[in-house]
């Protein structure tokens, strides 16, 4: 994987950096064990962190404008991603549904998922997580309406401050007819039937 181009640290001060951290925490990052650590970690972080190199609205640029009378509900739910919270550095592992109310454009199912990982391969909060990925589908797609529910736990109270397992926070973003029409809403609400997931 490629380093990212919209940084000025390079992949060495990265690799230093794990070092100093490793040396913070009571290591010797001299040890063979941990030798190549830092390269691993800065190859990890490519990976989970690899939203910032994407714009998720690209996704969504080749649309179907002749799906035949279909002018209701698309649901995709149940996308397992990964994220990381901005205040700990730790993941956040959960599953966003998302629905959108098309108007005439329909977009290729997966690309859904494509939006939630572009946004959540990044330091995050939950709460801006599930409204980006409801903002872009709206601006990109301009749905009628769009809903996005977002169930997730967070390492940073499961494996230390509060140390709460089994706790999940959900969010949910409502747009267009999904704010304003309780029906919709609800029809949403039932497909993603989260109590199920
Ligand atoms: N609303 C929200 N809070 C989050 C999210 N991720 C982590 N947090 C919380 O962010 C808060 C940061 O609080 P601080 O008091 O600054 O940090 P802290 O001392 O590590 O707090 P504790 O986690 O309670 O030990 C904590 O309550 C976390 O649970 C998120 O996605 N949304
Ligand atoms: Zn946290």
């Amino acid at each position: 994987m490629s380093d990212p181009t919209h940084s000025d640290v390079t992949r060495e001060q990265a690799e230093d950096a794990v070092r100093v951290l490793l040396r913070w925490a009571g290591e010797d990052p001299s040890r063979e064990g941990l030798l190549d650590t830092p390269k691993r970690v800065v190859k990890a972080y490519r990976d989970w962190f690899s939203g910032y190199e994407e714009d998720p609205g690209e996704y969504l640029r080749r649309t179907f404008e002749e799906v035949e009378g279909y002018d209701e509900l698309v649901v995709l739910r149940g996308i397992e991603f990964e994220s990381h919270c901005e205040h700990h550095m730790a993941p956040i592992i959960g599953r966003a549904h998302v629905g959108y109310l098309p108007d005439k454009k329909v977009v290729g199912i997966s690309k859904l998922a494509r939006v939630v990982d572009g946004f959540a391969r990044r330091f995050q909060v939950q709460e801006k997580l599930t409204a980006q990925i409801a903002h872009c589908i709206l601006e990109t797609l301009q749905p009628r309406g769009v809903g996005v529910v977002i169930d997730a736990s967070h390492e940073c109270m499961t494996t230390r401050g509060v140390h709460k397992r089994g706790v999940s926070m959900v969010t949910s973003q409502m747009l267009g007819t999904f704010r304003e029409d309780a029906r919709t809403r609800a029809e949403f609400l039932r497909f993603i039937d989260i109590d199920g997931h």
